[in-house]
């Protein structure tokens, strides 16, 4: 399902438009809902020298080119907290398109309900394991729908 565009934090905008600037090219992420046996959800920080530092998300990152979702979605995984990932159980759920400043960037979050291995903070990320409403914060633009649609939609602990 496709959302409504997102527009983040707009008081930081350059006018691109009003610049004459080339429309901009959308960076699709491959993003996680890692939904554990009791039901809480994986939330992560973003590491020390990326954009939005400190500020919490789902797991995932950019697509490299040629590869589907699912396949980033496992690469990223393992890349960033050492999970193996199959990419047939990753089920796809929901597209988000974000206006940041910096990108303009189409979300596409999957859940995940199965993984192997144990988690480790390969990039120096902290995580938790969330129920909502969620205690940590500041929680990224892009990733704050997602709270909303866990919270209306039945989200089963298992599948
Ligand atoms: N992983 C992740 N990224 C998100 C979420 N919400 C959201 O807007 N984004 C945006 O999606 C983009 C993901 O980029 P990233 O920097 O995490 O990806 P990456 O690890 O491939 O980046 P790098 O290799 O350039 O460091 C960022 O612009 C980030 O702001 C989310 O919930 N999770």
């Amino acid at each position: 399902m496709s959302e409504p565009l997102l527009t983040a934090d707009a008081h930081l905008r350059r006018d691109d438009a009003a610049r004459g600037d080339a429309p901009r090219k959308v960076v699709d992420v491959a993003v996680g809902v890692l939904i554990g046996a009791d039901g809480r959800f994986l939330l992560t920080s973003r590491p020390e020298g990326k954009v939005y530092a400190g500020y919490w998300e789902f797991p995932g990152g950019k697509l490299e080119a040629g590869e589907s979702v699912e396949a980033a979605l496992a690469r990223e995984l393992s890349e960033e907290l050492g999970i193996a990932v199959d990419p047939a159980h990753v089920q796809r759920w929901r597209e988000q398109m974000v206006d940041y400043p910096h990108a303009l960037v189409r979300l596409h979050f999957c859940r995940l309900y199965q993984w192997q291995g144990e988690l480790q903070a390969r990039e120096g990320q902290s995580w938790v394991w969330a129920a909502l409403p969620v205690t940590v914060s500041p929680v990224l633009p892009g990733a704050l729908p997602v709270l909303r649609w866990l919270g209306e939609e039945h989200v089963p602990p298992s599948a």
